[in-house]
């Protein structure tokens, strides 16, 4: 039986007993209380504290406590005792709110495994989708919990249903629960078919196993028999014996759901109620059983430093060259604490090492394992674990580390653009200073926000995810760091793009005594996609991608790119009305130069000007950011929550009947949804809640188009 152990300090377990795993779920799931939970049997974290009272461990930040949300991910390194041997656990803590939904991604780019956590009255909601969708994207191996089956109206085999009806998720029931909601007090284990019950004296932990009872046997056969045959379909030795009806070993059945979880052919479903103790620990022991170790997922595929288009990948091995990713970092009294995953090799303290993306070196002058109330310090860090580093000045979240001798740039992370921007400004003279330094510190701690200085209007302008998200930093401002500001309305990140194709030539020609400049490019611009740039295997950056189709030396090779810099550099400020342009393809196919004349700066120039033509005679298109939204609501102020989506330009579309409740889908466009938590809030006595997303970019309205440009135009 599992119990807490105290594990050796800092040096915790060999690669193949290590599991970098984090937990994520829709808002309000119950991430914090199982995480809480893991901590606590873990047995690092002797004092449960309950997520809306404040205390809890992960959320450190003031601003989660107030909100209840979590927001940073934080890496906790935990040891845990199965079978004997201490296993050592490194739990990434995900939010589920999705103005965060950066804070997940880069939490699926480190993370080996992933335990998703599910509301065992609700089963699959609106952002349980969108998280499984990102780990099918960063192909995570998972495994489900359906929690709160202590609620009123939990329903296991209902939740269950909506696992595979709206997920169409491969999954295997491992467990069953016994009893639901008050009566909810146990877990039956379907492998060794027998019941697990948690004393409610000591946070449920000791447990104890006992016969299946007498009521539940059926229902335990029948799942049980439900599991045996899903596993056996995943190997073809056991579909035989299943066929013959011959008798296949617990051992077996876990070792083919173990092989079917890592290629994500199946994900085995746990039950149980983390607020009642119910559970926890037989999770982390699934934790174990089925999500893999650091040697067990794909060798790390970067890319040579010199060569983006070169390939490289290093094994998951101590003994190959060093290699690691910046996944966080935090800004706290002590300076920057650096969050590692080490990839390959070993990190020792106090050596330099390479950061492949800027090419500086930088000493790594700490290295610390992460527990949730101390830091251990360590001599060194090794292939497939995670930990703090304390030294870096120039490396940043989604950045390689390596060894300068064998450098490589690991694939990065994908930072989604912001939808949203308003200006700011400081309130005194005093604060300007205080402000830009710390706008920098926040947009290193979180990539996902972005500010910048505005020359036409002097304005400094701030942009992030969603309303929430910049909510959140104007209170990181003012409160924490105690800078005066005067913030402008939330505005819309419109982009640009083209409608059709054309072409244009560029002509860059200045004589004003002494060397001339002179760059003469035609280019061809027209609508692509980032999948089709890939397919072609074209570079799409900043929206744009580019082709040299020069043939026969009409533009010399060093200054070919030129005209692809300043044709991205121009689509950046906007053609239209001055927001990116994004979606088109730049094909350079003519052009003209001097001996003496020419440069790269003289061609970047005749880029700029033959993008900006020939975009204008492919004709410019506004885009607006459009949300998927997902309401909530009862089915009495169904009417008034689809009257107002509609007066939002929202289209609906799916209306979904739960019990008494309905809801409802919708694409809408951003710019109609500015403050609807207070407008659903007062159409629905309080009663409704939404979720929202980013969708896509879609066109703008003409006439509504029209005004945003004669705006920005003033
Ligand atoms: N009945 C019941 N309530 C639970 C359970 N687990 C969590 N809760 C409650 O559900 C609410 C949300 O729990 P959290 O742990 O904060 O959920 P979360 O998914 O981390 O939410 P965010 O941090 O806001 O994304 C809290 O009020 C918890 O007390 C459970 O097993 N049963």
């Amino acid at each position: 039986m599992s119990t807490a152990t105290a594990a050796p300090k800092g040096k915790l377990g060999r690669l193949d007993m290590t599991r970098n795993f984090g937990i994520c779920a829709h808002i309000d799931a119950g991430k914090t209380t199982v995480s809480e939970r893991i901590l606590y049997y873990t047995g690092k974290n002797y004092k449960i504290g309950e997520v809306h009272e404040g205390t809890a461990t992960m959320d450190h930040l003031e601003d989660e406590q107030q909100r209840g949300i979590t927001i940073q991910s934080a890496a906790t390194t935990c040891p845990w005792e199965f079978n004997n041997t201490t296993y050592t656990l490194n739990l990434i803590d995900t939010p589920g709110h999705v103005d965060f939904t950066m804070e997940v991604e880069r939490s699926m780019r480190v993370l080996d495994g992933a335990v998703v956590v599910f509301d065992g009255k609700e089963g699959v909601e609106a952002q349980s989708e969108t998280v499984w969708r990102q780990a099918d994207r960063y192909g995570v191996p998972r495994v489900c919990f359906i929690n709160k089956m202590d609620k009123m109206g939990a329903d296991f085999e209902f939740s269950y249903g909506t696992l595979i009806e709206r997920l169409g998720a491969p999954v295997i029931p491992v467990q069953y629960p016994i009893g639901a909601s008050n009566d909810h007090v146990g877990v039956i284990d379907l492998m060794e078919m027998r019941a697990y019950y948690f004393s409610k004296e000591d946070m449920g932990s000791t447990v104890t196993e006992e016969d299946i009872p007498a009521e539940l046997k059926d229902k335990a056969n029948e799942w049980h028999h439900k599991m045996v045959e899903s596993i056996a379909e995943l190997d073809d030795a056991l579909t035989e014996k299943f066929l013959m009806e011959e008798e296949i070993s617990v051992d077996e059945l876990k070792a083919a759901l173990r092989k079917g979880t890592l290629a994500q052919e199946a994900h085995p479903v746990f039950c149980g109620s983390a607020l009642q103790n119910i559970g926890v620990q037989k999770l982390i022991d699934g934790v174990i059983e089925y999500l893999p170790n650091p040697t067990e997922v794909p060798e790390t595929q970067g890319t040579d430093v010199k060569d983006a288009e070169k390939k490289l990948s290093r094994p998951h091995s101590e003994d190959a060259p060093f290699s690691a990713l910046v996944f966080k970092i935090v800004n706290d009294a002590h300076g920057d604490l650096t969050y590692v995953r080490v990839y390959s090799g070993v990190l020792q303290k106090g050596t330099r090492v390479l950061n492949s993306n800027n090419g500086k070196k930088e000493i790594v002058s700490r290295i610390f394992e992460m527990h949730s109330k101390e830091r251990i310090a360590r001599e060194d860090a090794k292939a497939g674990e995670i930990v703090a580093v304390v030294g870096l000045k120039t490396s940043y979240t989604g950045e390689t580390l390596c060894d300068a001798n064998d450098p490589i740039v690991l694939d990065r992370m994908e930072f989604p653009d912001p939808v949203i921007s308003m200006s700011i400004e400081p309130a005194s003279a005093g604060d300007k200073e205080k402000l830009s330094s710390a706008l920098a510190t926040i947009r290193r701690e979180d990539p996902s926000f972005q500010f910048h200085y505005d020359d036409e209007t002097g304005e400094t302008i701030i942009a992030g995810m969603g309303e929430l998200h910049l909510e959140i930093i104007n209170v990181k401002l003012t409160r924490d760091l105690k800078i005066g500001v005067n913030v402008g309305q939330p505005r819309v990140a419109y982009r640009e793009t083209i409608n059709g194709t054309a072409q244009a030539r560029g002509i860059h020609k200045k004589q004003s005594g002494g060397r001339g400049q002179f760059g003469d490019a035609t280019i061809i611009v027209s609508p692509i996609t980032e999948e089709e740039a890939k397919e072609q295997d074209l570079l799409y950056k900043d929206g744009i991608a580019y082709q040299d189709s020069i043939t026969g030396g009409s533009i010399p090779r060093e200054y070919i790119p030129s005209v692809g810099v300043g044709a991205r550099a121009t689509a950046l400020g906007g053609v239209l009305a001055g927001y990116p342009l994004i979606g088109c393809k730049v094909e350079v196919i003519d052009g003209k130069y001097h001996d003496v004349d020419s440069s790269q700066l003289a061609f970047e120039m005749a880029g700029s000007i033959g993008f900006k033509e020939a975009t204008r005679k492919a004709g410019l298109q506004l885009l607006e950011p459009v949300m998927k939204v997902s309401v909530t609501t009862p089915d009495e102020f169904l009417g008034n929550v689809t009257g107002d989506l509609n007066r939002r330009r929202a289209i609906i579309a799916d209306t979904e009947q739960r019990g008494n409740t309905r809801i409802v889908t919708a694409e809408a466009p951003l710019s109609e949804m500015f403050g609807y938590s207070n407008s659903l809030r007062g159409m629905s006595q309080g009663r409704a809640s939404y979720s929202m997303e980013p969708l896509d970019y879609r066109p703008v309205p003409d006439s509504i188009a029209k005004e945003i440009v004669e705006g920005e135009n003033k």
